[in-house]
């Protein structure tokens, strides 16, 4: 599937960064380097704007490495991009550890799953149908 994208950075365009993997890696486009000090949160520019055709959303996921290596992750994780957002696409990272984490230009930061999603209208109701979990939650079945 196509999808429309400008790139205004000076980076590739977000890529698979293997034959199947589901996400494109994101890169950070920022002046030099930024520091995250621990528990801080940085809102990452990317320089990309893309167009999701209706019926498409685009998650905004961590990097396994940053969050194992650095604890670094996407605070608002997954982070969603709405097929009518033409904005900016900007990632929320936080620092988990408790040491200073240094972000270059160019960096792969976060990636994006592109994924199909449903659009619901209610059936406002009285009653819904019955269950064997009921409504049982929250540890309901055990440890
Ligand atoms: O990680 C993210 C999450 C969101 N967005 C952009 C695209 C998305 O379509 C828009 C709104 O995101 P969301 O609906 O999650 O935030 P909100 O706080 O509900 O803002 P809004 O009132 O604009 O919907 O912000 C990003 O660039 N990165
Ligand atoms: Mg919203």
């Amino acid at each position: 599937m196509k999808v429309n994208i400008i790139n205004t950075s000076s980076h590739p365009l977000p890529a698979y960064e293997t034959d199947h993997a589901a996400g494109l890696d994101l890169r950070a486009f920022i002046p030099e380097q930024i520091t995250i000090k621990p528990l801080q949160r940085f809102l990452i520019p990317t320089g990309i704007y893309i167009e999701l055709p209706v019926g498409y959303e685009a998650q905004v996921r961590p990097r396994s490495g940053l969050a194992y290596k650095h604890g670094i992750t996407v605070l608002n994780s997954p982070g969603t991009i709405d097929a009518d957002y033409r904005g900016e696409v900007k990632v929320l990272l936080v620092n988990l550890s408790d040491t200073d984490f240094i972000i270059n230009n160019g960096e792969r930061i976060a990636q994006m799953v592109v994924a199909k999603h449903e659009a619901i209208t209610w059936n406002e109701v009285e009653v819904l149908t019955d269950t064997k979990r009921g409504q049982g939650g929250y540890g309901h079945t055990g440890k």
